[in-house]
C-alpha cells in the first residue's frame, strides 16, 4: 500500500493512562437508543478516530464528552476519576476542547480577534480597562507560527480564509487555551483534497504537541492518514475498535462501507439466481 501516513511511531512502550475513558456509556432519547455500551479511551499524543455513518451516534458521543449531554448509563472517567459533566465549561476546565464544524467564528472580525473570542485580554486600570489589542495580535501571531501556520496577515477578516485555514486557526486556539484533549467534529467534511490535507497536517501537529485528539469523520482515508486508534460506530454501538497495528485501510474502508452487509447481500443475490426463476423471453412477434 502506498498510503502516506503521519501516525505516531509505535515504540512498544506500555500505553500511558488514558486522559479520557468511556466505559459502557449509553444515551437514550425517549425510546430511541442513540448510544449503547460504548467503551473508548483517549490518550495523550494519540489520535483516536471515530467513524460511522449517518445516525451512528457520533454527535451524541462527542456531546457527552464535551459536556453538552449527560450520559444515562456507564461511566465517563477523566484522569482516573469518574465525572458527570453538566456544561461545556466544565469540560473545558478539564482541558477538553471541542472544535465544531461551524467553528463559532465571526467572519468579519480579524483573525486575532477570533483567536481570543470570548477570552479577550484587557489592559489598563478599572474602570477604564480596554482590549489589549497589541498583546492579542502578538500572541496570535506567535501561536500560529508555533503550529507552523503561516498566514500573511492576521488583521484580515477570518471569513477571507479558506475553510481549511479556519479549522487550523480553531485548532491552534484550542491548543493555546490549554486543551489536553481536542475533539474535532468532521473537520474535513466540507473541504476539498488540498484543504483536507492542511487540516490533517495540523491534527498531526496537535498530537505532536502531546494532545489527545478525537477525530470524527465519515472518511476512512482521512482517518487512516493520521489515526493511531479507530472506532467504528454503528447504530449506537462500537462495531470495530482497533489500534492501527491491527488493521489496514482496506479493513477500515470495508467496515465503513457496510462491507459485511454488502457481502451478505451479494450471497443472497447469488442464491436468488436459481433455476426456479423463469428466464425472461422476448414476446413472440404478433401475427398480422
Ligand atoms: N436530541 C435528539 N432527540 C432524539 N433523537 C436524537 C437526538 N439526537 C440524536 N438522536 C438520534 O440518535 C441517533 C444517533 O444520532 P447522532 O446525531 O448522534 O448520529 P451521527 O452519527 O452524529 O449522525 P450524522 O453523521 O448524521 O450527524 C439517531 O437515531 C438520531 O436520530
Amino acid at each position: 500500500m502506498t498510503e502516506t501516513t503521519t501516525a505516531a511511531p509505535e515504540n512498544g512502550d506500555a500505553p500511558a493512562r488514558p486522559i479520557i475513558r468511556l466505559d459502557g456509556v449509553g444515551k437514550n432519547f425517549g425510546n430511541i437508543t442513540a448510544l449503547a455500551g460504548v467503551t473508548l479511551s483517549v490518550s495523550a499524543g494519540q489520535v483516536t478516530c471515530i467513524l460511522g455513518d449517518n445516525g451512528a451516534g457520533k454527535s451524541t458521543l462527542i456531546k457527552i464528552v464535551a459536556g453538552l449531554y449527560a450520559h444515562d448509563t456507564g461511566a465517563y472517567v477523566v484522569d482516573g476519576a469518574e465525572v458527570r459533566l453538566s456544561s461545556p465549561r466544565e469540560a473545558l476546565d478539564l482541558g477538553i476542547a471541542t472544535v465544531y464544524q461551524d467553528l463559532a467564528m465571526v467572519p468579519l472580525m480579524p483573525v486575532w480577534r477570533n483567536f481570543f473570542l470570548g477570552s479577550e485580554l484587557r489592559t489598563g486600570p478599572r474602570p477604564f480597562r480596554r482590549l489589549d489589542v497589541r498583546r492579542m495580535r502578538a500572541i496570535t501571531d506567535e501561536e500560529l507560527k508555533k503550529m507552523g501556520i503561516d498566514l500573511p496577515d492576521i488583521e484580515q477578516p477570518v471569513g477571507n480564509l479558506s475553510g481549511g485555514q479556519r479549522q487550523v486557526v480553531a485548532i491552534a486556539r484550542a491548543v493555546y487555551f490549554g486543551a489536553r484533549v481536542l475533539i474535532l467534529d468532521e473537520p474535513t467534511a466540507a473541504l476539498g483534497v488540498k484543504q483536507s490535507g492542511v487540516v490533517l497536517k495540523y491534527i498531526a501537529a496537535a498530537r505532536g504537541a502531546g494532545l489527545g485528539v478525537v477525530f470524527i469523520t465519515h472518511n476512512p482515508h482521512h482517518a487512516f492518514m493520521v489515526g493511531d486508534h479507530f472506532a467504528v460506530l454503528k447504530l449506537g454501538r462500537v462495531e470495530l475498535d482497533a489500534p492501527r497495528a491491527e488493521l489496514d485501510l482496506e479493513d477500515l474502508t470495508h467496515h465503513m462501507s457496510g462491507g459485511a452487509e454488502l457481502d451478505t447481500l451479494k450471497h443472497e443475490l447469488e442464491r436468488t439466481e436459481s433455476p426456479q426463476v423463469a428466464p425472461l423471453h422476448a414476446p413472440a412477434p404478433r401475427e398480422s
